[in-house]
């Protein structure tokens, strides 16, 4: 596969199931944890970083190896072992339960790959070389990371806030269309970055949506 569909999953509260308990399992962890899925492990061996998180109650540990069934009732799976068997026995049970499935060693057997991530609060920017070069997209995010500083949290979350105010309060869509391309025009950023800005009040917010409205 050379093409892939990007897409956002929803996968909070839901059972993902991570077969394998190396380094590899644990960065795919750390990703849906960070989504707030439900984390079901099952390996007879599991990193130090996995055992704390298992103490902590962040994620369920089956200490055993993978049997077939285990799949059951699973959103999404990783088939994440050293074992190229395993995987594809892991992969060919959650294809036939129609479950997304990965295959770490395998990205041709799987029906979803990992993208690197850049995360601002909000803002998450997935980056994908179609499996050609997985160092690379690490190494371009990287890049983006310099790039988008962590003002842009603030700066999404403003976003968002006055985003819900708009959609709350203006009934025509052209005009919610309108407001809306206007609040990434103004200059929010630079404010952030320069420490000047301040949140805005929701009387401020209702200010502005009227002056901006009799303009339209
Ligand atoms: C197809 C994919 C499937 C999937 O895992 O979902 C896949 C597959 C494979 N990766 C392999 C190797 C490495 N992968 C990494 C790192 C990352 N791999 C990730 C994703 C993906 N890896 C998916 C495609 C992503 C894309 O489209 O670009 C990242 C981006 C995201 C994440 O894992 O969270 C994360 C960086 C996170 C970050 O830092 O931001 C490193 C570097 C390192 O470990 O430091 C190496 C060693 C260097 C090298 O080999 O290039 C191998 C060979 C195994 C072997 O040789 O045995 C396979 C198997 C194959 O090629 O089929
Ligand atoms: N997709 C990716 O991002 C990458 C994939 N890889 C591939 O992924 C594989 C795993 O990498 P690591 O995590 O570094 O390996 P690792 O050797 O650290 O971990 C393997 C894990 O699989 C578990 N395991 C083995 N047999 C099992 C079974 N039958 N049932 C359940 N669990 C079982 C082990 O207990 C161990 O926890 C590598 O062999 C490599 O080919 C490597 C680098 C990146």
């Amino acid at each position: 596969m050379d093409r892939y569909t990007p897409i956002y999953v929803n996968t909070s509260g839901k059972m993902c199931c991570i077969i394998g308990g190396g380094r590899v399992a644990a960065r795919k962890i750390k990703g849906l944890l960070h989504a707030e899925a439900h984390i079901k492990v099952i390996s007879p061996d599991i990193t130090a970083e996995l055992k704390q998180l298992h103490q902590d109650s962040r994620l369920e540990w089956i200490d055993r190896s993978y049997r077939k069934g285990d799949l059951r009732g699973a959103f999404l799976v990783y088939a994440a072992t050293n074992q190229v068997e395993v995987n594809a026995a892991v992969v060919q049970e959650a294809m036939k339960d129609g479950i997304l499935v990965n295959d770490a060693i395998s990205s041709y057997n799987s029906s979803f790959i990992t993208p690197s991530v850049v995360r601002r609060g909000r803002l998450s920017i997935a980056i994908s070389t179609a499996g050609a070069g997985p160092a690379a997209a690490a190494e371009i995010r990287a890049v983006l990371e310099e790039q988008f500083g962590d003002e842009y949290e603030t700066y999404i979350e403003f976003l968002h806030q006055m985003r819900g105010q708009v959609k709350a309060r203006v009934s025509s869509s052209h005009q919610r269309s309108i407001l809306l391309r206007q609040l990434t025009e103004m200059n929010v950023l630079e404010d952030i970055r320069s420490g000047q800005f301040r949140w805005w009040t929701e009387e401020q917010i209702g200010e502005w949506i009227s002056r901006n409205q009799e303009e339209i």
